[in-house]
């Protein structure tokens, strides 16, 4: 199945969350469900916090990357176009804020779900939980800002 991160050119590629250029990053794989979309993440060992407990950082980057790749998708479908079309739609992260609702355990697969909360100009505001088992343990928002050509200048 094609996967949002798919679309994105290699030269851009190259993201620590998402990149699948990066061979010691997340490489996560967002998937448009419905209104939703998904991302599906086993952490491993040393991504530990305290003991059996996932550590926060790599959550907050769950988020951080699901919530981009749902930006783009969203705008593509807002424009009627084919995820990955030219132009291709960047976007980078704005403002991330994450809060931890319970200590997510380590062993087992995680699931990342997003939503678009508003869409307006080059901005989009995502909303996405961890989700253990089932249970949402971390909850967060995304504003997405389409990269400016001068990105970095
Ligand atoms: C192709 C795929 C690429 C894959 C990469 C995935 C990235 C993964 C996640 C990352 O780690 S990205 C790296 C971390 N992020 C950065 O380094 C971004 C650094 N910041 C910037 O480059 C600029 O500040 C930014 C592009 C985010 C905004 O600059 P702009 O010149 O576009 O700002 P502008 O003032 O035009 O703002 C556009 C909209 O975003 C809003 N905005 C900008 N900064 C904000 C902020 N910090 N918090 C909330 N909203 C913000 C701003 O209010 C406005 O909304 P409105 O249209 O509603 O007014």
């Amino acid at each position: 199945m094609q996967a949002i991160q798919d679309s994105y050119p290699d030269n851009v590629a190259h993201c620590y969350g998402c990149g699948s250029q990066n061979a010691h990053g997340h490489r996560i794989r967002t998937f448009q469900e419905g209104e939703e979309t998904v991302t599906r993440f086993t952490p491993e060992a040393y991504h530990t916090a305290i003991p059996g407990f996932v550590y926060g950082g790599l959550l907050a980057s769950l988020i951080d990357c699901h919530g981009t790749a749902t930006a783009a998708a969203a705008r593509y479908r807002a424009e009627g176009r084919e995820i990955g079309s030219a132009p291709v739609l960047r976007f980078v992260t704005a403002s991330l804020s994450v809060s931890f609702l319970k200590p997510t355990p380590l062993g087992g697969e995680l699931e990342i779900r997003g939503r678009v909360k508003e869409l307006r100009g080059r901005k989009v505001i995502v909303e996405a939980s961890v989700f253990a088992d089932g249970v949402e343990t971390v909850r967060g928002e995304v504003v997405a800002a389409e990269m400016p050509a001068s990105f970095g200048n």
